[in-house]
């Protein structure tokens, strides 16, 4: 996907399975609302191909459109609407919507159901738009940032809601810049920058298996890191970047902590704390690219 001479989304590939949730993670400018507008059929693709539920989203939106609910990042209704009435005139154009009066009560909209559409703060629009995507029971939900600008409550309530979704057969794609969004929630993440997906695997498998982790001891101070890490897998690392703390990184595994802890024993050491570091998507992100996500 092109626009002038930006190539926003370039050789990107992904694919979704039925009744998961999908997140896709990146820094602003990474082409994610390009993508996720792309498989909408808000956009067609200069080079390349997309099929949503095994149609073509731009040729096929009539049959498409009934089976997928969208959420856009802005806008999506009448700004003198009330919030309430949207709502009920999404769920009427649909064969069988969720219960309405249930969904205003799990997403908090009762709050502000009689308030014009235009007169909503940032989170109760992302609110009622939430509600918009989900009212007509899709097969697959795309979701643009659902929990940017939610409160932690409304963001809680957003998950468990998806959660719930996905129990029922509810395919979810979501873009989000939250670490902890995509590695809660999703079954699958998609880490895109400049366009490509540069890394992709369940959560466990981008911040386990094969990142490096960190165990951090706290001990007296001086010991002879050198030797330490010489008792250690070749691949693992020893430091005291700060007097008496002790880091070792490398594929930490119960018969790496053990064999760590040993040697502080043998040393007859006494070991302050021991704890474990898991790499987080951040992390990774950062081993990636060298950037931050935001
Ligand atoms: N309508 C447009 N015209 C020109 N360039 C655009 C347009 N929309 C997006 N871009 C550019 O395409 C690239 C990808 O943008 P996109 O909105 O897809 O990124 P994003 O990952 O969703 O970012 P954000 O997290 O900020 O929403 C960016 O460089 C952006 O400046």
């Amino acid at each position: 996907m092109r626009y002038g001479d930006v190539a926003a989304v370039d050789g990107l590939s992904l694919r979704v399975e039925t009744g998961t949730i999908t997140a896709i993670l990146g820094p602003n400018g990474a082409g994610k609302t390009t993508t996720i507008e792309t498989c909408e059929g808000f956009r067609r693709p200069h080079q390349g191909t997309v099929r949503v539920l095994g149609l073509d989203p731009v040729a096929d939106a009539t049959e498409l459109r009934p089976r997928v609910g969208v959420m856009l990042q802005s806008g999506g209704a009448w700004l003198g609407v009330r919030a309430e009435e949207m709502l009920r005139h999404m769920a009427s154009l649909h064969a069988r919507p969720l219960d309405t009066d249930a969904l205003i009560e799990r997403l908090g909209i009762g709050s502000f159901a009689r308030t014009a559409y235009r007169r909503l703060s940032g989170g109760e629009k992302q609110r009622l738009s939430l509600a918009m995507a989900m009212v007509g029971r899709p097969e697959l939900l795309f979701l643009d940032e659902p929990s940017a600008g939610l409160d932690p409550q409304s963001r809680r309530a957003t998950w468990d809601l998806l959660v719930e979704l996905r129990e029922q057969g509810v395919t979810t794609v979501l873009t989000t810049h939250f670490m902890d969004e995509a590695e809660e929630l999703s079954d699958a993440v998609y880490i895109v920058d400049s366009g490509r997906v540069i890394a992709a695997g369940t959560p466990r498998e981008l911040t386990g298996a094969d990142a490096r982790n960190t165990l951090h001891i706290v001990a007296p101070a001086g010991l002879d890191t050198h030797a330490l890490a010489a008792c250690l897998p070749p691949a693992t690392t020893a430091d005291e970047p700060v007097p008496g703390q002790y880091v070792v990184t490398g594929d930490i595994s119960p018969g790496l902590v053990t064999q760590v802890t040993t040697w502080f024993g043998e040393h007859d050491v006494l070991v302050e704390s021991v704890l474990v570091e898991r790499r987080s998507l951040e992390d990774r992100f950062l081993d990636l690219t060298g950037k931050a996500l935001r």
